[in-house]
């Protein structure tokens, strides 16, 4: 039985981005929180994932700036010292304290400790020193523990202790031999950080026979080509069979299952993500202890009796990025307020309409890949009238002058029945402040005729808009 001092009217289990926003939402709601974090305040994607991921990445983009830019130079390698120094500040030295900060001054209430449904608005935490809290909702739970990096059951693979996302953005010394498991974002993106900070060799092992499978072909293409250029191996069509590492921290051999080994210093695994959703409590509400946890368009999980819990983030397995998480949880965070008080719950910006548009995604390596909304093959499956366009952008003037030589391609999902994007993919240096523009277009569904009439400044990058259109026969 909760202690009157543990009652909230909104428990939030997992303080990631999903979790902070969902109990930053409900405060300004005008409710009481508690946030139960049983690790670091802020999640994977402040530590882990996002954060130094790009501090790693920033100065392997700009050293490709450079060496595409007649008249500049580079002195020497990139100092992996210096970067690495820097994305330690980024991450705050792995010390949550301004997080845990930020929290209270919502304000609301941080228990440190690992949390656990106990029945219908009834939270347990496993405190740092063993003790149980027993905490009670008066509203609302949501579940935001978000997810951990996915290992699979290969011999010898565990043993090995390979690098996931955390060894990898937190590494102190960049290894010279580096085998990859994956050729997914994870994959990708670090692949190229710790080649460009002085790894001299990086193998990717991938299933499949493309890097970003799940992205219009020529993102892919475009940066296979980048990464042979840069002295990344990839070899298509692998996948890990045995793992040896005889002596810990020693050299380790990836076997691959056409008979192909690789032998390197360190291994990464990047190979998808596993929902933190085992031991959790699920079972005592009546829901699965696997797979996502299913939510409505307002967050509120299906098959749960009177409502009162909700999942936001990766947790749902809507769409694994941070913005989209906090985008769900502002959705949660707002709805139970409105639930709470009596007020009408089903206004537009109570629901959850981006996450099935398909989700805004960059992905930070040269070049730069940005997606919006559905791609061409992913449509026609749906059903969709489509039609597509495709277009060069080392032929726009305002990327030319970016770069010599300017290499990139973007492409125009329409659906010809509306007249409206579904869906929008450019790559190339500097395409990430592009992307804003195809969400817009692509979520609020603004018809073609409308878009046209939307003139892109010359010469900027944005003169990509008006040759696709063009493309398109306007
Ligand atoms: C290498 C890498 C790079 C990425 N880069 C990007 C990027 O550039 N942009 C982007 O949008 N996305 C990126 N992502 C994805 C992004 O990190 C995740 O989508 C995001 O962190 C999910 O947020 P979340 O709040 O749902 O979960 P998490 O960030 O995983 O946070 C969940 C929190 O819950 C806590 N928790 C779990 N179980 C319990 C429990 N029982 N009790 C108490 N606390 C618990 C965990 O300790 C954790 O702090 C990247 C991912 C990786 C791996
Ligand atoms: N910049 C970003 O937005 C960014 C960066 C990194 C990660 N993320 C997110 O984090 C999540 C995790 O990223 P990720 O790269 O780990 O996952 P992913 O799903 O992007 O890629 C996983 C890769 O592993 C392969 N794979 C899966 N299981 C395998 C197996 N058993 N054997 C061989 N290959 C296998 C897949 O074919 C794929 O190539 C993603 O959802 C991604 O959106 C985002």
């Amino acid at each position: 039985m909760a202690d009157q001092d543990d009652v909230f009217d909104v428990i939030v289990i997992g303080a990631g981005p999903a979790g902070e926003m969902a109990a930053a939402r409900v405060v300004r709601g005008g409710l009481t929180a508690a946030v139960v974090e049983e690790r670091l305040a802020g999640g994977e994607c402040a530590y882990y994932a996002c954060i130094p991921s790009k501090a790693l990445l920033r100065p392997v983009d700009l050293a490709g700036e450079v060496s595409r830019m007649p008249g500049l130079e580079l002195r020497g390698p990139i100092d992996a010292a210096a970067v690495l120094a820097r994305r330690d500040e980024t991450v705050s030295h792995l010390d949550d304290g301004g997080q845990v900060s930020w929290i209270a001054n919502l304000p609301a209430t941080f228990v440190r400790g690992r949390g656990r449904l106990a029945g219908p608005l009834q939270v347990e935490v496993t405190m740092p020193d063993g003790g149980v809290r027993a905490l009670r909702a008066r509203h609302a739970v949501v579940i935001a523990t978000g997810s951990d990096p996915f290992i699979p059951d290969v011999p010898g693979l565990r043993e090995a202790r390979p690098w996931t996302n955390r060894e990898a953005t937190s590494v102190q010394q960049v290894p010279k031999r580096l085998a990859v498991l994956g050729g997914g974002a994870v994959a990708c993106e670090m692949s190229q950080a710790l080649q460009g900070l002085g790894a001299h060799e990086t193998t990717m092992l991938v299933r499949g026979d493309r890097l970003l499978t799940r992205m219009e072909p020529f993102t892919g293409d475009l940066l296979e080509k980048s990464f042979r250029e840069s002295g990344i191996e990839i070899r298509f069509g692998r996948s890990p069979a045995r793992v040896e590492r005889p002596i810990p921290g020693g050299p380790v051999t990836v076997h691959a299952d056409d008979g192909s080994q690789v032998e390197a210093d360190e291994l990464l695994v990047g190979l998808g993500r596993r929902l933190s959703v085992g031991d959790i409590g699920l079972e005592t509400v009546g829901l699965r202890t696997h797979g996502p946890i299913e939510v409505d368009a307002s967050m509120r999980a299906t098959g749960v009796p009177d409502g009162w819990l909700y999942a936001v983030g990766d947790v749902n397995g809507r769409n694994l990025l941070t913005h989209m998480g906090k985008y769900q949880a502002r959705i949660c965070g707002d709805v139970i307020s409105a639930r709470a008080g009596g007020l009408p719950d089903d206004l537009p910006a109570l629901r959850d309409i981006a996450d099935e548009r398909g989700a805004p995604q960059v992905i930070f390596t040269d070049p730069q890949i940005c997606v919006v909304g559905r791609t061409e093959s992913a449509a026609r499956a749906e059903g969709f009238a489509v039609r597509a366009v495709e277009y060069d952008m080392g032929a726009v003037t305002g990327a030319y002058l970016q770069a010599d030589p300017y290499i990139g391609r973007a492409k125009a999902v329409v659906d010809e029945d509306r007249r409206v994007l579904l869906g929008v993919t450019f790559a190339g240096p500097g395409v990430v402040d592009l992307l804003h523009g195809a969400t817009i277009a692509v979520t609020s569904e603004i018809p073609l005729d409308r878009l046209w009439h939307a003139v892109p400044a010359f010469p900027t990058v944005s003169e990509i808009w008006l040759r696709l259109l063009e493309e398109y026969g306007l």
